[in-house]
Protein backbone atom coordinates (compact mmCIF):
# COMPACT_ATOMS: atom_id res chain seq x y z
CA UNK A 1 0.00 0.00 0.00
CA UNK A 2 1.13 3.36 -0.67
CA UNK A 3 1.62 6.07 1.59
CA UNK A 4 -1.20 8.84 2.15
CA UNK A 5 -0.20 12.40 1.15
CA UNK A 6 -4.11 13.19 1.98
CA UNK A 7 -6.17 11.79 4.16
CA UNK A 8 -9.66 13.08 5.28
CA UNK A 9 -13.38 13.00 5.06
CA UNK A 10 -12.81 9.79 3.19
CA UNK A 11 -10.43 11.20 0.67
CA UNK A 12 -7.35 9.46 0.66
CA UNK A 13 -4.41 10.61 -1.97
CA UNK A 14 -1.46 8.23 -2.19
CA UNK A 15 2.09 9.53 -2.13
CA UNK A 16 3.41 6.68 -4.88
CA UNK A 17 6.94 6.29 -5.30
CA UNK A 18 7.55 6.71 -9.16
CA UNK A 19 10.82 5.35 -8.91
CA UNK A 20 9.62 2.08 -8.46
CA UNK A 21 7.62 2.28 -11.73
CA UNK A 22 10.26 3.08 -13.82
CA UNK A 23 13.19 1.17 -12.42
CA UNK A 24 12.16 -1.03 -10.02
CA UNK A 25 11.79 -4.72 -10.51
CA UNK A 26 8.89 -6.39 -12.23
CA UNK A 27 6.54 -7.19 -8.82
CA UNK A 28 7.64 -3.09 -7.99
CA UNK A 29 6.92 -2.11 -11.20
CA UNK A 30 3.34 -3.70 -11.27
CA UNK A 31 2.63 -2.73 -7.34
CA UNK A 32 3.35 1.06 -8.38
CA UNK A 33 1.11 0.75 -11.56
CA UNK A 34 -2.01 -0.80 -9.07
CA UNK A 35 -1.15 2.46 -6.62
CA UNK A 36 -1.55 4.92 -9.41
CA UNK A 37 -4.72 3.47 -10.89
CA UNK A 38 -6.63 2.93 -7.69
CA UNK A 39 -5.35 6.97 -6.72
CA UNK A 40 -7.16 7.66 -10.14
CA UNK A 41 -10.03 5.55 -9.90
CA UNK A 42 -11.03 7.00 -5.55
CA UNK A 43 -9.40 10.05 -5.46
CA UNK A 44 -9.03 11.37 -9.09
CA UNK A 45 -5.70 12.23 -7.53
CA UNK A 46 -2.39 11.32 -6.86
CA UNK A 47 0.86 12.59 -5.51
CA UNK A 48 4.39 11.27 -7.06
CA UNK A 49 7.56 11.37 -5.80
CA UNK A 50 11.12 10.42 -7.64
CA UNK A 51 10.32 11.40 -10.68
CA UNK A 52 12.77 12.04 -13.17
CA UNK A 53 12.31 15.79 -13.09
CA UNK A 54 14.99 16.67 -10.92
CA UNK A 55 14.47 19.24 -7.33
CA UNK A 56 17.52 21.47 -9.01
CA UNK A 57 15.59 22.00 -12.54
CA UNK A 58 12.07 22.54 -10.82
CA UNK A 59 13.19 25.39 -8.86
CA UNK A 60 14.89 26.71 -11.75
CA UNK A 61 11.81 26.81 -13.89
CA UNK A 62 10.33 28.28 -11.07
CA UNK A 63 12.51 30.83 -10.54
CA UNK A 64 12.32 31.33 -14.72
CA UNK A 65 8.46 31.30 -14.77
CA UNK A 66 9.00 34.23 -11.74
CA UNK A 67 10.89 36.82 -13.81
CA UNK A 68 8.22 36.59 -16.28
CA UNK A 69 5.46 37.61 -13.89
CA UNK A 70 7.78 40.45 -13.05
CA UNK A 71 8.10 42.13 -16.23
CA UNK A 72 6.20 45.28 -16.97
CA UNK A 73 2.25 44.69 -17.89
CA UNK A 74 2.41 46.50 -21.28
CA UNK A 75 5.09 43.96 -22.00
CA UNK A 76 3.03 40.96 -20.53
CA UNK A 77 -0.02 41.85 -22.58
CA UNK A 78 1.89 42.21 -25.50
CA UNK A 79 1.78 38.67 -25.03
CA UNK A 80 -2.35 38.32 -24.68
CA UNK A 81 -4.25 35.21 -25.08
CA UNK A 82 -6.01 35.13 -28.04
CA UNK A 83 -8.53 32.01 -28.74
CA UNK A 84 -8.92 28.78 -27.36
CA UNK A 85 -7.58 26.99 -30.60
CA UNK A 86 -4.26 28.27 -29.88
CA UNK A 87 -4.57 27.99 -26.36
CA UNK A 88 -1.39 30.18 -26.21
CA UNK A 89 0.01 33.15 -23.90
CA UNK A 90 -0.41 35.70 -21.02
CA UNK A 91 -3.97 35.98 -19.40
CA UNK A 92 -3.94 39.41 -16.94
CA UNK A 93 -5.99 38.96 -13.59
CA UNK A 94 -9.41 38.72 -13.59
CA UNK A 95 -9.40 37.06 -17.58
CA UNK A 96 -10.33 33.13 -16.74
CA UNK A 97 -12.58 32.46 -14.35
CA UNK A 98 -12.67 28.47 -14.20
CA UNK A 99 -16.00 27.37 -13.54
CA UNK A 100 -17.98 23.96 -13.57
CA UNK A 101 -20.74 25.92 -15.29
CA UNK A 102 -20.66 25.66 -19.06
CA UNK A 103 -22.72 28.87 -20.24
CA UNK A 104 -20.91 31.67 -21.27
CA UNK A 105 -23.43 34.22 -19.85
CA UNK A 106 -22.91 32.22 -16.40
CA UNK A 107 -19.08 32.61 -16.36
CA UNK A 108 -19.27 36.65 -17.59
CA UNK A 109 -21.42 37.14 -14.44
CA UNK A 110 -19.10 35.01 -12.41
CA UNK A 111 -16.09 36.85 -13.93
CA UNK A 112 -17.27 40.16 -12.73
CA UNK A 113 -18.60 39.15 -8.94
CA UNK A 114 -15.21 37.65 -7.76
CA UNK A 115 -12.36 37.46 -9.93
CA UNK A 116 -10.10 34.77 -9.87
CA UNK A 117 -7.16 36.37 -8.41
CA UNK A 118 -4.63 34.71 -10.69
CA UNK A 119 -2.31 35.94 -13.70
CA UNK A 120 -1.46 32.93 -16.26
CA UNK A 121 0.96 31.96 -18.89
CA UNK A 122 0.57 29.40 -21.42
CA UNK A 123 2.67 27.52 -23.94
CA UNK A 124 1.45 24.75 -26.12
CA UNK A 125 3.79 22.55 -27.98
CA UNK A 126 6.13 24.25 -30.28
CA UNK A 127 6.75 24.40 -33.97
CA UNK A 128 2.77 24.40 -34.66
CA UNK A 129 3.04 26.70 -37.26
CA UNK A 130 -0.80 28.12 -37.25
CA UNK A 131 -0.60 28.78 -33.70
CA UNK A 132 3.29 29.83 -32.56
CA UNK A 133 3.81 30.31 -28.92
CA UNK A 134 4.81 33.65 -27.57
CA UNK A 135 8.21 34.21 -25.76
CA UNK A 136 9.52 37.36 -23.66
CA UNK A 137 12.70 38.60 -25.24
CA UNK A 138 15.64 36.63 -24.84
CA UNK A 139 17.26 39.49 -23.00
CA UNK A 140 17.61 40.64 -19.39
CA UNK A 141 15.69 38.67 -16.77
CA UNK A 142 13.90 36.70 -19.11
CA UNK A 143 16.89 35.66 -21.18
CA UNK A 144 17.03 31.61 -21.45
CA UNK A 145 13.55 31.72 -20.59
CA UNK A 146 12.73 29.75 -24.48
CA UNK A 147 15.01 27.19 -23.53
CA UNK A 148 14.05 26.36 -20.28
CA UNK A 149 10.33 26.45 -20.80
CA UNK A 150 10.83 23.64 -23.76
CA UNK A 151 13.04 21.89 -21.72
CA UNK A 152 10.29 21.36 -19.55
CA UNK A 153 7.82 20.69 -21.34
CA UNK A 154 9.61 17.98 -23.12
CA UNK A 155 10.04 16.25 -19.31
CA UNK A 156 6.64 16.90 -18.29
CA UNK A 157 5.70 15.20 -21.93
CA UNK A 158 7.83 12.17 -21.34
CA UNK A 159 6.12 12.02 -17.58
CA UNK A 160 2.91 11.98 -19.00
CA UNK A 161 3.71 8.92 -21.13
CA UNK A 162 5.07 6.96 -18.41
CA UNK A 163 1.73 7.72 -16.07
CA UNK A 164 -0.28 6.60 -18.88
CA UNK A 165 1.89 3.63 -19.09
CA UNK A 166 1.00 2.62 -15.29
CA UNK A 167 -2.26 3.36 -16.03
CA UNK A 168 -2.08 0.81 -18.30
CA UNK A 169 -0.05 -1.87 -16.30
CA UNK A 170 -2.80 -1.11 -13.36
CA UNK A 171 -5.42 -1.86 -16.53
CA UNK A 172 -3.36 -4.91 -17.29
CA UNK A 173 -3.86 -3.80 -20.83
CA UNK A 174 -0.64 -3.65 -23.33
CA UNK A 175 1.64 -1.21 -20.70
CA UNK A 176 2.20 0.65 -24.58
CA UNK A 177 -1.52 0.82 -25.09
CA UNK A 178 -1.54 4.68 -25.02
CA UNK A 179 1.56 5.29 -26.48
CA UNK A 180 0.06 6.14 -30.00
CA UNK A 181 -2.57 8.69 -28.44
CA UNK A 182 -0.27 10.67 -26.71
CA UNK A 183 3.18 10.91 -28.63
CA UNK A 184 2.64 13.95 -30.27
CA UNK A 185 2.63 16.32 -27.26
CA UNK A 186 -0.61 18.22 -27.85
CA UNK A 187 -0.34 19.15 -24.06
CA UNK A 188 -0.09 23.37 -22.15
CA UNK A 189 2.48 24.28 -20.17
CA UNK A 190 0.66 26.88 -17.89
CA UNK A 191 2.74 28.96 -15.71
CA UNK A 192 0.65 30.51 -12.37
CA UNK A 193 1.45 33.25 -10.00
CA UNK A 194 -1.43 34.56 -7.40
CA UNK A 195 0.23 37.84 -6.41
CA UNK A 196 0.65 38.65 -2.93
CA UNK A 197 -3.03 39.61 -1.35
CA UNK A 198 -4.29 41.21 1.89
CA UNK A 199 -6.20 38.96 4.13
CA UNK A 200 -8.62 41.40 4.35
CA UNK A 201 -9.59 40.13 0.96
CA UNK A 202 -10.80 36.97 2.10
CA UNK A 203 -12.32 38.70 5.43
CA UNK A 204 -14.60 40.86 3.21
CA UNK A 205 -15.65 38.67 0.32
CA UNK A 206 -16.45 35.34 1.37
CA UNK A 207 -16.50 33.89 -1.72
CA UNK A 208 -13.66 35.07 -2.82
CA UNK A 209 -11.38 32.50 -3.83
CA UNK A 210 -7.47 32.66 -5.74
CA UNK A 211 -8.75 29.85 -8.06
CA UNK A 212 -12.14 28.57 -8.52
CA UNK A 213 -13.82 25.62 -8.31
CA UNK A 214 -13.03 23.21 -11.68
CA UNK A 215 -12.17 20.05 -12.96
CA UNK A 216 -9.57 20.17 -15.74
CA UNK A 217 -9.87 18.91 -18.93
CA UNK A 218 -7.98 16.53 -20.63
CA UNK A 219 -6.56 13.21 -20.07
CA UNK A 220 -3.94 13.71 -16.52
CA UNK A 221 -2.55 17.05 -15.31
CA UNK A 222 1.24 17.36 -13.72
CA UNK A 223 0.89 19.87 -11.04
CA UNK A 224 4.19 21.44 -9.41
CA UNK A 225 3.23 23.51 -6.29
CA UNK A 226 5.20 25.76 -4.47
CA UNK A 227 4.99 25.14 -0.14
CA UNK A 228 2.46 28.28 0.28
CA UNK A 229 -0.73 25.96 -0.14
CA UNK A 230 -4.14 26.84 -0.72
CA UNK A 231 -4.92 23.93 -3.53
CA UNK A 232 -8.02 21.96 -1.99
CA UNK A 233 -9.84 18.85 -3.74
CA UNK A 234 -13.14 17.87 -3.02
CA UNK A 235 -13.61 14.47 -0.90
CA UNK A 236 -16.62 12.13 -1.78
CA UNK A 237 -18.57 13.38 0.95
CA UNK A 238 -18.39 17.25 -0.84
CA UNK A 239 -15.77 19.17 1.16
CA UNK A 240 -12.97 20.81 0.23
CA UNK A 241 -9.66 18.78 1.79
CA UNK A 242 -5.99 20.78 1.72
CA UNK A 243 -3.59 19.52 -0.76
CA UNK A 244 -1.26 20.37 1.29
CA UNK A 245 2.22 20.54 -0.51
CA UNK A 246 4.99 18.23 -0.32
CA UNK A 247 8.43 19.15 -1.12
CA UNK A 248 9.95 17.89 -4.74
CA UNK A 249 6.75 15.97 -5.26
CA UNK A 250 4.49 16.26 -8.07
CA UNK A 251 0.65 16.13 -8.05
CA UNK A 252 -1.36 14.08 -10.63
CA UNK A 253 -5.05 14.40 -10.90
CA UNK A 254 -7.16 12.94 -13.90
CA UNK A 255 -9.07 15.33 -16.40
CA UNK A 256 -12.54 14.79 -17.64
CA UNK A 257 -11.58 13.37 -21.34
CA UNK A 258 -9.66 9.97 -19.00
CA UNK A 259 -12.73 10.06 -16.94
CA UNK A 260 -14.58 9.45 -20.41
CA UNK A 261 -11.99 7.67 -21.77
CA UNK A 262 -12.06 5.11 -19.13
CA UNK A 263 -16.20 5.01 -18.84
CA UNK A 264 -16.14 6.91 -15.97
CA UNK A 265 -13.97 4.27 -14.14
CA UNK A 266 -11.47 6.79 -12.87
CA UNK A 267 -12.69 10.14 -11.43
CA UNK A 268 -11.77 13.93 -12.74
CA UNK A 269 -12.09 15.39 -9.50
CA UNK A 270 -12.96 19.11 -8.56
CA UNK A 271 -10.33 21.40 -7.34
CA UNK A 272 -9.96 24.88 -6.20
CA UNK A 273 -7.15 27.29 -4.69
CA UNK A 274 -8.36 29.30 -1.60
CA UNK A 275 -6.90 31.61 1.09
CA UNK A 276 -3.92 29.41 2.51
CA UNK A 277 -4.36 27.97 5.75
CA UNK A 278 -1.74 29.45 7.83
CA UNK A 279 -3.83 32.66 8.18
CA UNK A 280 -1.80 34.79 11.04
CA UNK A 281 -0.29 37.44 8.75
CA UNK A 282 -2.05 40.74 7.34
CA UNK A 283 -0.62 40.04 3.60
CA UNK A 284 -0.25 36.28 2.07
CA UNK A 285 2.72 35.72 0.29
CA UNK A 286 2.75 35.33 -3.65
CA UNK A 287 2.18 31.62 -4.48
CA UNK A 288 3.74 30.30 -7.72
CA UNK A 289 2.62 26.92 -9.40
CA UNK A 290 2.99 25.21 -12.62
CA UNK A 291 0.04 22.69 -14.57
CA UNK A 292 0.86 20.93 -17.62
CA UNK A 293 -2.31 20.13 -18.73
CA UNK A 294 -1.65 16.72 -20.44
CA UNK A 295 -4.24 15.70 -23.71
CA UNK A 296 -4.27 12.86 -25.99
CA UNK A 297 -3.00 13.81 -29.53
CA UNK A 298 -5.40 16.82 -30.98
CA UNK A 299 -6.36 13.87 -33.70
CA UNK A 300 -7.11 11.19 -31.47
CA UNK A 301 -10.30 9.75 -31.36
CA UNK A 302 -11.05 8.53 -28.13
CA UNK A 303 -13.51 6.07 -26.99
CA UNK A 304 -14.38 3.82 -24.52
CA UNK A 305 -10.60 2.00 -23.10
CA UNK A 306 -10.53 -1.68 -23.37
CA UNK A 307 -11.85 -3.76 -20.48
CA UNK A 308 -13.32 -0.76 -19.31
CA UNK A 309 -17.02 -2.23 -20.56
CA UNK A 310 -18.24 -5.68 -20.60
CA UNK A 311 -20.33 -5.10 -23.28
CA UNK A 312 -21.10 -2.81 -26.42
CA UNK A 313 -24.11 -1.56 -24.45
CA UNK A 314 -22.06 -0.68 -21.18
CA UNK A 315 -20.09 2.05 -23.45
CA UNK A 316 -21.52 5.34 -21.62
CA UNK A 317 -20.14 7.49 -24.41
CA UNK A 318 -19.82 8.21 -27.74
CA UNK A 319 -16.33 8.41 -29.24
CA UNK A 320 -15.28 11.94 -29.82
CA UNK A 321 -12.24 13.54 -31.25
CA UNK A 322 -9.69 14.90 -28.56
CA UNK A 323 -9.20 18.12 -29.88
CA UNK A 324 -12.63 19.19 -30.63
CA UNK A 325 -13.72 18.33 -27.18
CA UNK A 326 -10.99 20.21 -26.02
CA UNK A 327 -11.92 23.49 -28.26
CA UNK A 328 -15.10 23.03 -26.75
CA UNK A 329 -14.08 23.10 -22.76
CA UNK A 330 -12.25 25.73 -23.30
CA UNK A 331 -14.27 28.25 -25.10
CA UNK A 332 -17.04 28.15 -22.29
CA UNK A 333 -13.77 28.93 -19.42
CA UNK A 334 -12.40 32.27 -21.02
O1 LIG B 1 -2.38 26.44 -8.78
C1 LIG B 1 -2.79 25.33 -8.47
O2 LIG B 1 -2.32 24.70 -7.52
C2 LIG B 1 -3.92 24.69 -9.23
C3 LIG B 1 -4.09 25.21 -10.61
C4 LIG B 1 -5.15 24.47 -11.37
O3 LIG B 1 -5.86 23.66 -10.84
C5 LIG B 1 -5.32 24.73 -12.80
O4 LIG B 1 -4.72 25.67 -13.34
O5 LIG B 1 -6.09 23.98 -13.45
FE1 LIG C 1 -6.93 22.49 -12.29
Amino acid sequence: MADAAVKAEGLTIPLIDFGKFLCGTADDKKETANQVLNGFQNAGFIYLKNTPITPSFRSHVFNTSAKFFKLPMDEKMSHAWTTPEANRGYSAPGREKVSVLKAITDVTQLRSSNPDLKETFEIGREGQEDMPNHWPKEEGETSGFKPTMLEFFSQCKALHVEVMRAIAVGMGIDEKYFDNFVDVGDNTLRLLHYPSVKKEVFKSNPGQVRAGEHTDYGSITLLFQDGRGGLQVKSPSGEFINATPIENTVVVNAGDLLARWSNDTINSTLHRVVEPPNGDVEEYPARYSIAYFCNPNTKAYIEAIPGTFAAEEEKKYSGINSGDYLVQRLTATY
